[in-house]
């Protein structure tokens, strides 16, 4: 069985997120995706805004309805800072019977060679990356330790971020249709990101 690794910080999840974990599904033939919200992103130095269980709140409700995408809460469970290595070491060992592909958008594609212990992880688990507006990345402008590691799906870019979604509501303006429609209404009832 292959299965997607959707993670992320997910402060809100959006749908931008929805949209690449489907491209590469389909272009991968993926069995699942599961999205993983970390505990806490290394390479963020800030908290996220929204609690952790706001944030595995949101992600259910924006995989309601979908029997390919599910949600897990290894790193919410494991706590600290959430390394990519160490999830990928339990996934492993958890489900031998699967293999697991990571789904990565091109600001993480460029930032890939920095992740902790990257030689180790790239024996374990290949990449699938996606562009982004700002890092539309092709295959000759990976990072060239990255070139045989990731492979790049094509899929038109998608402009909505996490950080611009909280920028926006807190300038009170409408972040409706950049979420799911169970996830609006979740940020509106709880007031997240308000001014
Ligand atoms: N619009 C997008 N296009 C492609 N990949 C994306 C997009 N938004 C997020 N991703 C990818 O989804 C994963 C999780 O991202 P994350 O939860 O940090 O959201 P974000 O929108 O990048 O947040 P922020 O703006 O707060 O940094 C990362 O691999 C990121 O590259
Ligand atoms: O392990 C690392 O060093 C590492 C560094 C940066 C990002 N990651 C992972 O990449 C995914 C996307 O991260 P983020 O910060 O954009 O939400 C998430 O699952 C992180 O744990 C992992």
């Amino acid at each position: 069985m292959l299965v997607g690794i959707m993670g992320g910080t997910f402060d809100p999840i959006h749908t931008g997120h929805l949209i690449v974990a489907e491209r590469a599904r389909v272009a991968e033939g993926l069995d699942e995706v599961w999205f993983m919200p970390t505990y806490h992103s290394p390479h963020k130095p800030d908290a996220p805004k929204a609690t952790t269980l706001q944030r595995w709140d949101m992600v259910n409700r924006a995989l309601e309805g979908n029997p390919h995408f599910h949600a897990t809460d290894i790193e919410i469970k494991k706590g600290g800072i959430s390394y990519s290595i160490d999830t990928i070491n339990y996934l492993c060992n958890q489900h031998p019977d699967k293999e697991f592909l990571y789904i990565i958008g091109g600001d993480m594609v460029e930032y890939l060679p920095k992740w902790h212990r990257i030689d180790e992880i790239v024996r374990k688990i290949r990449f699938i990356g996606l562009g982004r507006p700002g890092y539309d990345l092709k295959k000759d402008t990976l990072p060239l330790s990255m070139r045989n590691h990731v492979k790049m799906v094509d899929m038109p870019l998608v402009e909505i971020s996490s950080s611009a979604i909280r920028e926006e509501r807190s300038r009170e303006g409408s972040i409706r249709y950049l979420v799911p429609e169970r996830v609006y209404d979740y940020i509106e009832v709880n007031r997240l990101y308000g001014p």
